[in-house]
């Protein structure tokens, strides 16, 4: 029930599925009474329209938050341009809420948003919910962005102030948050509140291919706090070196939790300086904190790039011979190189929508710098496939492994996917998961079966060919065109 003396405040979530530690709601709830809405925007994201891994996250991920907000959430599908005006006027709202987010299109969009809604006399109060530092704030001294991220992180971020204690949940939230459908006005929203809001945005695939997602991750706020709590308790101790390792239990896997904003950074920071307090932990919590450090790294490129996802930001890049192999794309896509390292990872994308970072990036250097394929085709993959997709972190990744970024990696730094497999997969625990076709392989010849001899394959079942494939490129002649084809561009 709404006093009539109360405040109607309008709070727009996005990419801050979350309670705690979420100041636009925490304020708008401290201010009046508070209508919590979601809005699939296809018609603003361009070509950055949430891929099919993201939507399906997205769905439990609402349900989740509708059900925290007694299913009070109303969810709607369209351009917030027109719907939120039309919000406020008909549910006469005084004031809007949100938390910035940072991809260009949506910065123009609410941009002008924000310009109509107070030329109509509504005020619109933003607030950070995603980050641990502005992007505009942190700037060499010439007042220019950070291109290497060394000096960014240690010289930009730690010296600046240090991230906010996060927030709690608004304390009277149940008796804050009103159902829009009961006020006068809210007719039309009849069907758009909580579960069949939610069911009406049409986010879960229609063949099932997500049964094996769907047994892999836990979505949700509590989930999200669950993982975090679960990974400093077992996997902070040893993460500097066993982050290499795809088959350890030794990554976080917070990066869909944060990308939706199931949890926030300024959480994860603080509580993982908590649990790196003890003794000895020093060393992983230094760099733990710098991979989320990273984060705010892609975030500040996109920030002053905003053509990052699409043009290298070394522009000889731009005219790179790519070359053009629908096939080859194809293997790559499926998991069928005959790399056993990479179709692994591409495996393991596909079952699970998360590829441990290793293997992201070995993954990322054969796409590029064996099969000679644009970045942009494996940008294009990731976004579709990943539950973490990440527009920010996904350009600039893809940059940095095509050799074309800021503070990338070299492009002559080809990854071989058999000495990374060899190195950083041992026992072949990560490649048996999930190429199960080489399980029988002794260890020595997993990673690469191509070079195995007949009698060993036969005996493990292995028919080159038949049930894997023979490697599509030859490694050292497809690493020298490569080389070859980045000479021609100095
Ligand atoms: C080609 C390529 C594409 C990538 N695409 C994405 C993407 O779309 N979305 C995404 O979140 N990450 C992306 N990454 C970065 C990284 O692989 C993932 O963030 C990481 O694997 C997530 O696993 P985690 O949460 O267990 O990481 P942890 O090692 O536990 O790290 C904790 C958090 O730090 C951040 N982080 C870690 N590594 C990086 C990094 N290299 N760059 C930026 N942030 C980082 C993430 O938010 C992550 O959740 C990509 C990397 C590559 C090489």
């Amino acid at each position: 029930m709404i006093i009539s003396a109360q405040r109607i405040n309008l709070v727009w979530l996005r990419q801050d599925l979350r309670l705690a530690d979420n100041p636009a709601l925490y304020e708008a709830c401290n201010n009046g009474a508070v209508i919590p809405v979601y809005i699939l925007d296809d018609s603003n994201s361009g070509e950055w329209a949430m891929g099919g891994a993201s939507r399906w996250w997205l769905h439990h991920s609402l349900s989740a938050l509708s059900a925290s907000l007694g299913d009070q959430l109303l969810v709607l599908k369209g351009d917030p341009l027109t719907l939120m005006p039309r919000l406020v006027k008909a549910l006469q709202v005084d004031d809007v809420y949100w938390n910035r987010c940072y991809e260009p299109w949506r910065i123009n969009r609410d941009s002008q948003l924000k310009k109509q809604l107070n030329d109509n006399g509504t005020v619109v109060y933003s607030s950070n919910g995603s980050l641990l530092w502005e992007p505009w704030r942190i700037l060499k001294d010439d007042q220019t962005p950070y291109r290497v991220f060394t000096p960014f992180y240690r010289r930009g971020c730690l010296k600046a102030e240090p991230p906010a204690q996060p927030l709690p949940a608004p304390r009277r939230l149940k008796q804050s948050v009103v159902d829009a459908t009961s006020i006068s006005g809210g007719a039309w929203l009849k069907g758009r509140v909580g579960p069949s809001g939610i069911d009406a945005l049409g986010l879960l695939p229609t063949i099932p291919w997500d049964k094996t997602m769907a047994a892999t991750w836990q979505i949700g706020e509590k989930a999200a706090w669950q993982r975090l709590q679960q990974f400093l308790d077992t996997g902070l101790e040893g993460y500097k070196e066993g982050r290499n390792f795809p088959a350890r239990a030794k990554v976080s896997r917070l990066s869909p939790y944060l990308h939706f904003g199931e949890v926030s950074p300024r959480q994860v920071w603080h509580e993982a300086q908590l649990a790196g307090a003890t003794g000895g932990l020093e060393n992983d919590l230094d760099n733990f904190l710098s991979e989320i450090g990273w984060r705010e790294f892609s975030y500040s490129l996109l920030y002053h790039n905003p053509d990052l996802p699409r043009v290298a930001i070394q522009k000889r890049f731009n005219n790179f011979p790519w070359e053009q192999n629908a096939d080859r794309l194809r293997a790559w896509q499926q998991g069928n190189t005959g790399m056993p390292l990479v179709d692994a990872g591409m495996r393991e994308l596909w079952q699970t929508g998360y590829m441990h970072n290793r293997v992201r990036m070995v993954v990322g250097s054969y796409l590029v710098k064996n099969l000679l394929l644009h970045w942009h085709a494996g940008e294009d993959w990731f976004w579709d496939c990943l539950v973490d997709a990440d527009l920010p972190n996904n350009s600039a990744s893809w940059q940095w492994i095509a050799g074309c970024g800021a503070d990338a990696s070299p492009y002559f730094r080809v990854f071989n996917p058999v000495l990374q497999s060899r190195k950083f997969d041992q026992a072949g625990d990560y490649l048996r998961r999930y190429v199960p076709e080489l399980a029988s392989l002794p260890d020595k010849h997993i990673h690469a079966p191509f070079e195995a001899p007949a009698d060993i394959l036969r005996s493990a079942g292995v028919r080159l060919d038949e049930n894997y494939p023979s490697p599509v490129v030859d490694l050292k002649a497809s690493r020298e065109a490569a080389l070859a084809a980045f000479k021609s561009l100095s």
